[in-house]
């Protein structure tokens, strides 16, 4: 058996949809009861905690499994096993992106212009730190508890945040000058759980039925002919997960390729794949896409 931490807040309600999705749909009393169940014989219960603590409570086995957000997991650097990821953000299919921004007015385009010394307001301090280390500019970061945005111009001369739609830096007149990360869901393990051969084959198990339910309405196969002569220029088209499916049934000079890729992604990817020279494409919805450990 194990036990599972799933995220309270922002990533609250896209974690449910994915569980019942998935034919895992989490009971408890009310929203805010924060202790559940979920209909699964090998999770021994379920508990609500704030994404930015569940990979420390999974990393020190207070939870087997847990499901936060990758920027969480880097920021706190707890010992885990990140088992999936999901891109999706608080309301869109996207993944969200970790930003450094300034005012709109502020001449910086990037983090080179900025001074050193520059004050940057974030509520993740050590990914803040290492980023203006990397970048070599001397930065003093100032830790945020949330709204974050509101800390310019008293107490900070820039902000590292989360942006989703981007409305939030709207309404506070900020402008991006870096992305610092790109960012999605993750299912994370405890080391010492996704060693143990019974709670790994739970945690298994749990992340396939997750992984089916949430590639299956998000991602769509292609299947495109192409003459032979014309591979070298269809095959860079293709989506990052492709194979050649054989050879064409009637005419043996045309090639039958294959690729799985975001629903979202379908529109500019056949353009793509016309333009380079394939003769058609279709699309069709797929179920579960699992990749072994050498694919
Ligand atoms: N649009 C969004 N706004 C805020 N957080 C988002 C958004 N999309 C995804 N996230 C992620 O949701 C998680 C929120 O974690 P946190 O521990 O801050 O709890 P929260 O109470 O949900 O957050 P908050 O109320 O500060 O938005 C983070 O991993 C964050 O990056
Ligand atoms: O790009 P957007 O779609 O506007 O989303 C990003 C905003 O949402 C979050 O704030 P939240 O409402 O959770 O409050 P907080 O700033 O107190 O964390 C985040 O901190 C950004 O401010």
């Amino acid at each position: 058996m194990i036990s599972l931490a799933l995220p309270k807040g922002s990533l609250e309600r896209r974690a449910l949809e994915l569980f019942a999705a998935a034919g895992l749909p989490v009971r408890r009393r009310s929203e805010r009861s924060y202790r559940g169940t979920v209909d699964h014989t090998g999770v021994s219960h379920v508990a609500f905690y704030k994404p930015r603590e569940i990979p420390l409570v999974v990393g020190d086995g207070t939870f087997d499994l847990g499901l936060t957000g990758a920027d969480w997991v880097e920021e706190t650097g707890a010992e885990v096993e990140v088992v999936e990821s999901f891109d999706y953000s608080r309301n869109t299919e996207r993944p969200w992106r970790l930003v450094l921004a300034v005012p709109s007015g502020h001449p910086a385009r990037s983090a080179a212009d900025l001074d050193d010394g520059v004050r940057v307001a974030t509520e993740y301090p050590n990914i803040g730190r290492r980023f203006f280390r990397e970048a070599g500019r001397r930065a003093e970061v100032i830790v945020s508890y949330g709204a974050t945005e509101a800390k310019i111009p008293e107490l900070a001369d820039a902000m590292m945040d989360v942006v989703e739609t981007g409305h939030s830096l709207r309404q506070n007149d900020l402008r991006v000058i870096e992305t610092v990360r790109t960012c999605g869901a993750q299912l994370v393990a405890n080391p010492a759980a996704y060693a143990d051969p019974a709670r790994r084959g739970v945690i298994r198990n749990v992340a396939l039925l997750l992984r089916a339910a949430w590639v299956g309405p998000a991602h769509v196969l292609l299947t495109v002919r192409a003459p032979a002569d014309r591979l070298a220029e269809v095959v860079p088209a293709m989506p990052g997960q492709s194979w050649r499916a054989g050879p064409g049934l009637a005419d043996a000079t045309m090639v039958v390729l294959q690729g799985v890729l975001p629903r979202r992604d379908v529109p500019e990817t056949i353009d793509a794949l016309l333009s380079a020279g394939a003769v058609n494409v279709t699309e069709s919805g797929i179920g579960i896409f699992a990749t072994g450990e050498a694919g």
